[in-house]
């Protein structure tokens, strides 16, 4: 044989022992549920169970709702599935549930989620992607904000302003509308802009002390730099990808959290609002509060260094932007669709707005009668159980020993999460389920009735999260919403129009639950 038949035998001997080398490694990779005799569903090669989330077929939120669905599955209480090559975990049953959020909080500190400290530290110290000791002393500190007595005083006031903004914003594209084709008491509104304008508004306005005049002025620059956010691109994609689902692939992929246009905008508006106002008697917003967190901070603190990056106050900024201004107006959006579908639901909420501006006569609706409208209370309750906007959860196992077991009865052992692998709950699968929701795709309020108040079972509504890390936005969330809604349905009524698409389809390219493409209601002015 020739010198270049040897070659020859040398390189195809070379390429075969390769593949098959990788296709052992994948064959180990894949076997991981299999020899820890934990039931899972069975991967493609390569891509794992992640095919139609990769491709961009499916939203995050339908994603998990489908593997929760997962008919082979229908009565396990956890399986196994993969991230293309890394094992995780999804957790179905209720129990398991609370023991992963709440009760062995010790073991799940964090969530999978990450990105890297010294190459993105303004991602990285974002209070739902920080690791634990950072996240432990931001969360105590923010949640002075977010106290009882701190909304009902200081932000609840702000909170009537922008939601008197909203309505003028439908009274004005009324009148526009009028002018342009003499109707006079109706106009067509794309609502998902317009709630994004209002709670834009909003969390500037109470967070950062800005009033950014999005609604007055039908958009702001912040409205714009999260839109650019969003826009997807390849680049972002990656990062997002990565963040997510493979965060040890973060640091060598230099991935960020955020794009370097809206980073920068960060600190021009923290510099510009630290430069331009003086310390507030009210106890300030975010940015005081973190301010003043920095120039306490001992240095005995764990992580002080960190706490006082220069990014560490943008970082938090960037990041409750973005948690409370989507969340609440793609719900608000979302809940209009479904109250324009259903005018009886409609008319009975509009009936106790009616109600509560009755009482006092000419008066505001304070903010102990928001609290206690049942049916508004009702209607909300059941938009976050169709729409958890914010659809999947997940943390990641970190036991001092190598596995940690979840306590399923008192003594019995269940299932062992191994080190380091993510385990996901699907809020949305949960909140679809026809075990603990019959007829879970009607929009029916009469759920959350008073008179029916233990038939929820514990730990199938989710809609905050639970436990330590749960959403620390919660309350001013239903605030936002629920006044929101007062202030649109105040005056007005709205309805289905030629445009309101049929259905509602999740958008692929977000992470949270948001109606693909626009939304479109008429608003009827009242006679
Ligand atoms: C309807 C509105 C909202 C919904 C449905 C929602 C939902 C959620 C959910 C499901 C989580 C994850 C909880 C977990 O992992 O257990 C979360 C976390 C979080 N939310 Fe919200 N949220 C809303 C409004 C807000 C608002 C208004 C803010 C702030 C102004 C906010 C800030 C946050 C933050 C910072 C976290 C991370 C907390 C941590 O890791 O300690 N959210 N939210």
């Amino acid at each position: 044989m020739s010198v270049y038949g040897y070659q020859l035998l040398i390189t195809i001997a070379l390429i075969f022992v390769t593949m098959t080398l990788i296709q052992l490694w994948f064959q180990r990779r894949y076997s991981y549920w299999h020899r820890r005799k934990i039931p899972y569903l069975k991967p493609t090669p390569l891509l794992g169970n992640l095919k139609s989330l990769l491709l961009l077929r499916t939203s995050f939120g339908d994603y998990f709702r489908r593997l929760y669905q997962e008919p082979n599955f229908q009565s396990a209480s956890y399986f196994g599935f993969f991230i293309l090559q890394t094992p995780a975990l999804l957790i179905r049953e209720p129990q398991s549930i609370e023991q992963l959020l709440t009760k062995q909080f010790t073991s799940f500190p964090n969530r999978y989620e990450a990105a890297d400290l010294h190459s993105d530290p303004m991602g990285a110290l974002t209070l739902p992607l920080a690791k634990y000791a950072i996240w432990r002393k931001s969360r105590r500190e923010i949640s002075k904000l977010f106290t009882s007595g701190h909304i009902k005083s200081v932000m609840y006031p702000k909170l009537i302003t922008y939601a008197e903004l909203l309505e003028e914003y439908i009274t004005r594209k009324i009148k526009q509308d009028a002018s342009e084709h003499n109707v006079g008491v109706a106009a067509i509104i794309e609502v998902k802009e317009m709630c994004a304008l209002y709670t834009t508004d909003v969390t500037a306005a109470l967070l950062y002390s800005i009033d950014v005049a999005g609604l007055r002025n039908d958009g702001c620059e912040m409205r714009t730099q999260c839109e650019d956010l969003f826009h997807p691109s390849l680049r972002k994609i990656i990062d997002f990808f990565a963040i997510f689902f493979l965060p040890r692939w973060v640091r060598k992929l230099k991935s960020k959290v955020f794009t370097r246009k809206y980073a920068d905008y960060l600190r021009r508006l923290v510099e510009e609002r630290l430069k331009g106002t003086e310390r507030k008697p009210d106890g300030g917003d975010l940015i005081d509060l973190l301010l003043s967190m920095q120039q306490h901070l001992s240095d005995s603190e764990p992580c002080s260094a960190w706490l006082r990056h220069p990014d560490f106050i943008a970082a938090q900024v960037g990041i409750f932007l973005l948690a409370g201004f989507e969340t609440s107006s793609s719900l608000i959006a979302l809940i209009l669709y479904e109250l324009a579908k259903q005018p009886e639901i409609q008319r009975k909420l509009k009936a106790e707005i009616a109600a509560s501006f009755r009482d006092p006569p000419n008066g505001g609706v304070s903010y102990k009668q928001l609290l206690h409208m049942p049916y508004m209370h009702m209607v909300v309750a059941e938009g976050l159980r169709l729409y958890p906007t914010a659809p999947f959860i997940n943390r990641e196992c970190l036991p001092n020993g190598d596995q940690q077991t979840l306590w399923f009865d008192k003594g019995k052992k269940y299932l062992s999460i191994p080190r380091i692998v993510p385990a996901y709950i699907s809020i949305l699968g949960l909140h679809s389920d026809p075990k603990f929701w019959p007829n879970p795709q009607l929009y029916d309020p009469q759920r959350f009735s008073q008179e029916k108040p233990h038939t929820i079972k514990p730990m199938t509504y989710l809609p905050f999260g639970a436990g330590p890390h749960g959403c620390i936005g919660s309350r001013l969330g239903m605030l936002q919403v629920k006044l929101g809604l007062l202030y649109i349905l105040k005056r007005h009524r709205v309805e289905l129009c030629e445009k309101t698409t049929k259905e509602i389809r999740f958008d692929p390219k977000r992470f949270m639950l948001e109606a693909n493409g626009g939304l479109c209601l008429t608003f009827v002015q009242d006679k």
